[in-house]
């Protein structure tokens, strides 16, 4: 089953108050984490995707880059933009790139459960769905077009009109703590 990944590296930082993906933990900017827990499992194409602003920051050996033009249309939009370019891959595993302690063994856990009939996977960690950590096939797009003509912008409104699975993680794993603020970095970068 081809499948290629996705670092979803666009957005405002808006809490943060300058782009979080480029903040370093252990030595390596957060976004790489993402591109490496993809990449070490041969998904390929590993994107990333960006908008023109944030566009020239990124080390793009191995990656590809898609650029978006406006910095505010969200994930759905994001994911919907690189599926249209790629017609190959059949699943596509999306990270976010804020994600800093991702790795490749969650990303290989996940990806066991690819299967036809369904058209997502999705962890659960406690009670929430995570969709900015999880898997989507290239039959989602006729969905996304229909979620985002009706000016829906949300992976959720995506995953309230299509099947999906979900796939439950103990509450201790750290794969899908993402910093959003500067105390949210100050508090987890503690973590061992
Ligand atoms: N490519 C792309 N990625 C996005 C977009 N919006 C958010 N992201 C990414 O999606 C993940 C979650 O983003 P959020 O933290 O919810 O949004 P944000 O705009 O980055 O930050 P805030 O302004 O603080 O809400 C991060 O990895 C972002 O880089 C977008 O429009 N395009």
């Amino acid at each position: 089953m081809k499948t290629a990944g996705i670092v979803l590296a666009g957005g405002q930082s808006s809490r943060y108050g300058r782009p979080k993906m480029f903040e370093i933990y252990n030595g390596k900017p957060f976004y790489v984490y993402s591109v490496h827990a993809l990449a070490e499992n041969k998904l390929e194409p590993v994107i990333i995707s960006t908008n023109s602003l944030l566009a020239d920051g990124f080390d793009k050996t191995e990656v590809d880059l898609i650029v978006e033009k406006d910095t505010h249309n969200g994930p759905l939009f994001a994911i919907h933009h690189v599926m249209k370019q790629y017609d190959e891959p059949e699943w596509f595993f999306v990270l976010s790139a804020d994600i800093p302690f991702v790795t490749s063994a969650f990303v290989h856990r996940l990806l066991q459960h690819r299967h036809s009939d369904y058209n997502a996977i999705v962890p659960v960690h406690g009670e929430k769905l995570q969709p900015l950590l999880a898997l989507y096939h290239r039959r989602c797009l006729p969905v996304m077009d229909t979620v985002l003509q009706e000016n829906k912008r949300s992976l959720m409104a995506l995953l309230k009109n299509t099947k999906f699975k979900t796939i439950p993680f103990d509450e201790e794993e750290r794969f899908f703590i993402n910093i959003n603020s500067e105390n949210d970095f100050k508090e987890y970068k503690g973590l061992k």
